[in-house]
């Protein structure tokens, strides 16, 4: 392992400070023995997915597993395919083959590939953007109470004639709302516009809104980006909390220390494969990791900068 390797995981302590222990993803695990059950305490299962776009491979043959309350980290260079896989398993692509299973609760699992996002939403499964997605022009409250919709049976008619139920929907959801707001630190934000909040509040409230459609699987697509250091020890602080609850968060991130401290398990992507999985410590010295993010050939490590990869 050369020091360029060091430096790029920030010295950061070789275990996960998440509770570890609570399993791996990991492609090609150990098959379940005679009368084990395979999906025992999965969330979510990728099997061998492809996903073309003309003559680019996105994906190819992509298979993740993902314990229930497990923090997976999906690492890789530019262009390795993670949001591409985010986007698999949340119905915005369909990939050209292989199956994603998703267990809302342990007995129940269900095929996401070919349900629509609104589907795969009301299943459980909740995702923020790579960059953000908020209605500008609503409060913070607002912004989650559409989150919290999502998951609410009544229907348009039910609220416009006043219904009972539509109106303890209604109470029902802003006091949710508050209860999200106030769990990402930004209840006494509740009644101010989106657009008027610093940076790393709208990313934090952006969580809040996709935990407001009830997921049991929360996807994160860089949650840090362009966050500076004092939010990201926020986020990191509050993306802890979330798991805390039980929650599996599935979660892209380019900054190594906030995956390295975080994750339980993390997930190697480079050109569409998983080049490695396992824990931190053990996908920090695995020499094809290594090598992806740096391409370590016989110049040595620090040749890798002139690959111009940047390092995810
Ligand atoms: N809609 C699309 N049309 C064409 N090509 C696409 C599309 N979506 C993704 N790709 C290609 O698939 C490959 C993987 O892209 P993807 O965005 O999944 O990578 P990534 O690992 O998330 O990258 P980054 O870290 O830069 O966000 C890239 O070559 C990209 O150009």
């Amino acid at each position: 392992m050369g020091a360029g390797f060091g430096r790029v995981f920030g010295g950061l302590g070789a275990s996960s400070t998440s509770g570890g222990g609570v399993g791996s993803a990991v492609p090609g695990a150990r098959r379940p023995g005679p009368g084990e059950d395979a999906a025992a305490d999965l969330v979510v299962e990728a099997r061998d997915l492809c996903l073309r776009f003309g003559g680019v491979t996105s994906l190819d043959g992509v298979s993740l597993r993902q314990r229930r309350g497990e923090i997976l980290a999906v690492i890789g260079p530019n262009g390795a395919g993670k949001t591409s896989l985010f986007n698999c398993l949340t119905g915005a692509y369909r990939p050209q083959h292989g199956t994603v299973t998703f267990w809302p609760t342990p007995d129940r699992p269900a095929q996401l590939v070919g349900r629509r996002p609104h589907a795969i939403t009301r299943l459980g499964v909740a995702r923020t953007f790579q960059n953000i997605r908020l209605f500008p022009a609503l409060t913070a409250l607002e912004n989650v109470q559409v989150g919290i919709e999502m998951r609410q049976r009544y229907g348009p008619l039910s609220a416009v004639l006043g219904l009972p139920s539509a109106r303890r929907a209604e109470r029902d959801g802003v006091r949710r709302a508050l209860e999200l707001l106030d769990l990402v630190g930004l209840a006494h934000r509740a009644h101010e516009v989106a657009a008027s909040l610093p940076y790393g509040e709208q990313r934090r409230l952006e969580i809040a809104r996709a935990l407001g459609t009830g997921p049991s699987l929360l996807l994160l697509d860089e949650p840090a980006a362009g966050t500076n250091p004092a939010e990201k020890r926020d986020l990191a602080g509050l993306i802890g909390r979330i798991a805390a609850t039980g929650m599996s968060v599935l979660l892209i991130e380019h900054d190594m220390g906030l995956v390295m401290s975080l994750a339980t398990s993390v997930a190697v992507l480079n050109f569409g494969r998983v080049i490695a999985c396992g824990t931190p410590a053990e996908v920090q010295r695995d020499p094809a990791v290594i090598e992806a993010y740096l391409g370590v050939g016989d110049d040595g490590p620090d040749a890798g900068g002139a690959t111009g990869k940047e390092l995810r």
